[in-house]
């Protein structure tokens, strides 16, 4: 059993967010790393909006990110050593928390220098599975001083977390506002949802 899980849990459950350093090793970011996706930048990827489906919006005043999102049956081992670790969290997370996650679903995620994402809640307003997020950063030696921070907005206070590699963060969806300071450097993460309905069924 992953020794984070219990910390993930406990974390969950008291205050609505968890903080799991290393839950991926740095021989494992550096394989993430290696793809040719990540290599060939972020023509490969796609513009992020807000909304979905037909709602879909871009606004690059709200959200300045590229994603590409991962396609689980047919991911690169590199990925899918993430992709099986965050599928063993969902059981233990059903186990320990009795909550009743069906399903997640994962992008990769580039901010280049310089772009954001405003305070916002992640569950979308209507239809919405979404019950956790779960982000794992892939940047080694991020320094302070190069922002990017994740700024979670708590009941009494707000706390920043650095994009480090190998860090997990996970909060509740519905609960915790957030939002991603400018960076002074591009900031690399694998971005998902724990769901409660399988991704399949989504219209
Ligand atoms: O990358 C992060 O720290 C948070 C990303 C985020 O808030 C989102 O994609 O909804
Ligand atoms: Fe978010």
């Amino acid at each position: 059993m992953n020794t984070h899980f219990d910390s993930i849990a406990d974390g969950l459950a008291e205050k609505g967010y968890a903080i799991a350093d290393d839950f991926l090793s740095p021989a494992e970011v550096s394989a993430i790393l290696n793809l040719d996706t990540f290599k060939a930048g972020i023509s490969e990827f796609k513009k992020a909006g807000i909304g979905k489906d037909q709602g879909l919006q871009i606004n690059e005043a709200i959200r300045g990110d590229y994603i590409q999102w991962l396609d689980k049956t047919s991911s690169p081992d590199a990925v899918r050593v993430y992709l099986n670790r965050l599928n063993e969290l969902v059981q233990f997370l059903n186990q320990n928390l009795f909550l009743s996650l069906k399903d997640y679903e994962v992008h990769l995620t580039v901010y280049p220098p310089g772009s954001y994402y405003k305070r916002h809640l992640d569950q979308f307003k209507k239809n919405d599975h979404r019950r956790l997020s779960v982000i794992c950063y892939l940047n080694p030696d991020w320094k302070p001083e190069e922002g990017g921070q994740l700024r979670m907005y708590l009941e009494e206070d707000q706390l920043d977390t650095l994009p480090q590699a190998g860090r997990l963060v996970c909060f509740r969806s519905d609960q915790i506002e957030h939002e991603v300071l400018p960076a002074t450097r591009e900031r690399l993460s694998l971005t998902g949802w724990m769901l409660d309905q399988l991704v399949d069924v989504r219209i």
